[in-house]
Order: structure tokens, then sequence, then C-alpha cells
């Protein structure tokens, strides 16, 4: 006997190969057309149609014809945990100062390094739940929590144990990554080196408590070179951390290239990735995390070059980037619509995108971003009628119920529309 058997329309179904999809490969969507799936103890238990489910027993049955369901979504790069806003930096990019000014003014990241500062640890929670409760709305039930601003032991660590707090309270599964080297912090500016030397200190009692599985850095200028974010992810690397990179986000350091070189899981924003990065991105297993949301908030009219990875051969994932400063959003399904309109990528790489290849981005592949029999059931149930449509309405929330762990964590109450 089902717990739940849910009659869908179209039910989607990533590839889940063992590795992140990536080229042609990125192109292939399985689709179940009037699918069923069948929950039972938290684990999928059925995947099929509602004709082959007939004969099934469940103890309830969500009648959802002609709507959309799907794996749960994965946000693989976020900067949940941080305190105070950053809506005052808005009237200066109106006026069009440049984020990298902003930044070197004392402002940008070092804005939200002082809030976050003087937040308390409980406040932090408090802020992340109500981040994490509106991303699971939007029907994430996976996402990455960097750290980074703290830039300093105390506060690096206080943002860990909130994430690790969040991930033990909150139905979203959260991978935490450490960002420690996300700015060069005040005290000391001109020393980028002795900066990164101190972060690394704190890699061993990271590592004990547990608090990350990720280290990652800012490779920008005016904040850490190739050469320095290199040996700092090799010594990370060393230690047992898997690496990520900020890299090509605004300036085209070459970050796209050293990420490949030395074995980084993923590199991130790569809006300026070179043709030599492209082409290294498809030969390599790091897997380019896109995050089209920062490029449009920043107001930058060229994007990440999409379309030249995936025909290089590379996996790409999504993200929402979501931050207080260059990406202030929850809302995966809006960069859905951007990687459709500004990326160029098809639906079927949309989707890929931001389920399995976000999964295998922070090392959850084997567990999230696809459906298969005796997975946990993290499913979304969409108000819309075939895969293809969300990219295209843009703006709204499509979500109609959310499961997490085959627990129903968000349903579409009763509109009593009189
Ligand atoms: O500005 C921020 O707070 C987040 C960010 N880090 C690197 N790029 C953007
Ligand atoms: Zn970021």
């Amino acid at each position: 006997m089902l717990d739940t058997l849910i009659l869908a329309g179209q039910v989607v179904v990533p590839k889940s190969s063992g590795e992140a999809l990536r080229g042609k490969e990125m192109n292939e969507l399985s689709i179940i057309d009037n699918g069923a799936v069948g929950i039972k103890d938290g684990v999928i238990e059925f995947i099929g149609t509602a004709e082959e489910a007939a004969q099934l027993q469940a103890k309830e049955t969500i009648e959802a014809e002609g709507k959309l369901l799907s794996p749960g979504l994965v946000d693989p790069h976020t900067h949940l945990v941080f305190g105070g806003s950053r809506e005052h930096e808005l009237a200066l990019k109106q006026q069009g100062v440049p984020y990298l000014e902003i930044l070197a003014q004392g402002g940008g990241i070092h804005s939200t390094v002082k809030a976050t500062r003087e937040t308390a640890e409980d406040d932090l929670y408090e802020k992340g739940m109500f981040h994490l409760n509106r991303c699971l709305t939007y029907g994430v039930t996976t996402m990455e929590a960097k750290s980074g601003y703290g830039l300093d032991k105390e506060t690096e660590l206080k943002q860990l144990r909130v994430a690790k707090q969040l991930n033990e309270t909150h139905p979203i599964d959260l991978v935490s990554t450490f960002l420690g080297a996300h700015a060069i912090p005040e005290n000391y500016k001109g020393r980028p080196d002795a900066f990164l030397e101190e972060m690394l200190s704190l890699l061993s009692l990271i590592s004990k408590e547990g608090l990350a599985e990720f280290v990652d850095i800012f490779c920008e200028t005016g904040v850490f070179t190739v050469e320095q974010s290199k040996v700092f992810l090799q010594k990370a690397k060393t230690a047992g951390f898997g690496v990520k990179i900020h890299a090509d986000e605004i300036d085209p350091l070459g970050g796209t290239e050293m990420a490949c070189e030395i074995g980084a899981v993923s590199a991130d924003h790569l809006v300026g990735a070179s043709k030599e990065g492209v082409r290294m991105l498809g030969e390599s297993d790091t897997i380019a995390v896109l995050l089209p949301g920062t490029t449009f908030y920043l107001g930058k009219d060229h994007f990440a070059p999409a379309r030249d990875m995936i025909s290089s051969g590379a996996a790409v994932a999504l993200s929402t980037d979501f931050n207080p400063g260059s990406s202030p959003t929850e809302n995966l399904q809006f960069i859905m619509t951007l990687a459709a309109l500004k990326l160029k990528m098809t639906p079927e790489e949309i989707w890929n995108s931001v389920t399995v290849n976000a999964a295998y981005a922070i090392g959850r592949g084997d567990v999230a971003g696809s459906l298969e029999i005796g997975r946990r059931a993290d499913l979304v149930l969409w108000d819309v009628p075939n895969y293809k449509y969300i990219p295209y309405h843009y703006g709204v929330n499509h979500v109609n119920k959310v499961w997490k762990n085959g627990k129903l964590v968000v349903g579409k109450g009763d509109i009593h529309a009189n």
C-alpha cells in the first residue's frame, strides 16, 4: 500500500547516469505523459503511467492530471546566511557605479560583512529560515549555502554553524561551502596572502566540526588573483575539501582555465570565460555553474557563453546566486527564463541544469535532481501544462505542491475566490 500516489500530466525524469550530463546529452530529457509517481515511507516506489498505476493501492491519491510533476529543484550556488541588506546600493547601480568600485569603496561585500558581524547567531538563523521557506515555496528542495560575510574566524564559523543548524532543522537539504576568501578585510588591506593563510588556518576546525564540504574563492580584479586562487584551492583540496571558484564574473582573468586545471568540482559565473576556458570545460569534469540572474542584476549585456560551453561538451548547471548584493532573489524559476532568453538554452537543457547537473555541482548527484525507484521523494507539482511552460511564463511562482522526503511541505491552499 503506497502512502501517496500522484496522478499527473507530464512527469519530468532527468537522466541519472552517475555523473553530470554534458554536451549533447544535456538536450535529452525523459518525459512521461499522463504520468504517475508512488511514494512509500518517504521514498519513490513507483514511476510510470497512470494506466500502469491503476492497480496500485494508496492511502492518498493526488489527482493532478494535466499538471507537471518534477524532481525537487536544486540551487547549487547561494550566499544564504547573511545579515542586513543592500537596497541602498541600487541607486549607485542606477548611476552606473560598477560593482567592483562599490566594493573598492568599502561597500558591497564589506557592507554585508559589517552587518553579518553585528548580527547574532540566532538572528542569522531566523533570517536563514525565512529565506529557506521562500526557496521551498519556489520548488527548491536541495541547495548550497556559502559563508563569506565574516572574513574573520569568529564570523565565518558563526555563518557555517548557522548553516549546519538550518540543515538540521529545515526540510531543504543544505550543502555548506566555506567562502572565507570572499574579499580582503580592512585589517588585511594590501596583505592578501597573509589573509588567505588566516582563512586556510580555519580548515582543520571546519573539517573537524563538519561545517563545510567545499571551499570557494572570489577570483576577481581587486580581490584574489588567479595564482593566489590556485594556491589557496590546491591547499583546500589537500585538506580534503571539494573546491569551487567564482571565476571570470566581471573581469576575464582566466579563472575558468585554472579551475579545469586543478580539477575544481565547479567553476561559477564564467561570464568572461575565454575560448580556451570554454574548450577546457568541454574536456574536464568541472561543472560550469551559470548565474544569469547576477549578470541581469548588474545590468550587463554580455552573458556567459552557455551555447559555446554546451557545444564544447561541457556540463552546465544554473543557480540564483542568491545574495544581498549582486543577485537578491530566491526565484530559480526566473533564472530558468533568463537561461532561455539570455543564455539561449533549450527547455531540456534548462531542466537538466536545475536538477541533475545542479545536484552533481554540490556532490548530491546520487540523491537529488532526478526520479528513481528507491530515491527519497523530493517532488514538485506545478500549475503548468508542460515542461516548456516555466521558462516561458516569467515572474510568477508556478508551484502547486512540494514534497520533501515524501512529506507534503508546500501545498496550494484552497483559494476562496469569494
Ligand atoms: O556581492 C555579494 O555579496 C556576493 C558576490 N560575491 C562575488 N560576487 C558577488
Ligand atoms: Zn556567488
